[in-house]
């Protein structure tokens, strides 16, 4: 069989600060070549280029990747302030839609750290806009330095026992990176917090009574994810979900 096409959902840059571009991060179609067995397709996140029916006639499953610009709080209700930096309202309209209409079909999708908040804001969550400024919460925001440090293991993530990410990593806890200064603040309809850093950010969730895959994660797995105990199950995982919804289909 032809291997399941994954849908690689990228960001918007200014290569050189002049030439605009759409890219997404080689760790990202690694992983999912590598790992997940699947072929990558790189999406420019701009509605004027994508629709979400083209790509879900596409692509057998998701990527949502990381990226530095934050979901706009109109998306969830809330006045947009300084402290909410900076946007990608083209991403935001195509990712968000995108992601219910995945959940709608069963079509697999996995969030990572921006994709992780996306998942919670198209179902109806909220995240705040900076965690390290809340009373008792880490800093969890990219360090300096090389990107080994900056990918470096920062701290545990403990997993409901018996839930879907304990079954799937063997273990309740585990080591991960950490490189955002969102997180969620209230759960979205059907999104279930599966896993905490220790000092009870949400790391980890899965919606609910879904058809397809929906895990996602707030940090980065897909860091050295061929060699990683962590990321190779869930990027795994995700391969094999998206290899049997392409069968079915
Ligand atoms: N904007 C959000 C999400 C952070 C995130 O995805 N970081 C990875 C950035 C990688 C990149 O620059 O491509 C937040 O800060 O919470």
């Amino acid at each position: 069989m032809q291997r399941p096409v994954i849908g690689v959902i990228g960001n918007s840059y200014l290569i050189n600060d002049q030439y605009p571009a759409h890219a997404a991060g080689t760790m990202n179609c690694e992983a999912v070549a590598r790992v997940s067995g699947g072929l990558p397709l790189i999406v420019p996140s701009d509605p004027d280029h994508v629709t979400v029916d083209d790509l879900m006639a596409t692509c057998d499953g998701f990527v949502f990747t990381g990226g530095r610009p934050n979901v706009h709080p109109e998306e969830y209700g809330e006045a947009e302030t300084p402290a909410h930096g900076t946007f990608d309202r083209c991403r935001d309209r195509i990712a968000l839609p995108l992601i219910r209409a995945c959940v709608d079909a069963g079509l697999p999708i996995l969030g990572i750290c921006r994709g992780f908040q996306e998942v919670n804001v198209a179902m109806g969550g909220t995240l705040h806009p900076e965690i390290r400024d809340l009373e008792g919460r880490d800093n969890h925001r990219m360090p300096d330095g090389s990107l080994e440090e900056k990918f470096a293991m920062r701290h545990e993530v403990t997993f409901t026992e018996g839930g879907p990410f304990a079954k799937l990593m063997g273990r309740a806890k585990v080591m991960t990176n950490s490189l955002h200064g969102q997180g969620i603040k209230t759960a979205g309809d059907r999104i279930v917090v599966d896993g905490w850093a220790p000092d009870g950010t949400p790391e980890a969730t899965y919606i609910k009574d879904a058809k397809g895959f929906t895990l996602s994660v707030q940090w980065h797995p897909e860091y050295q994810a061929d060699k990683d105990a962590v990321s190779r199950p869930l990027f795994a995982a995700f391969g094999d979900a998206a290899r049997a919804y392409r069968a079915e289909r």
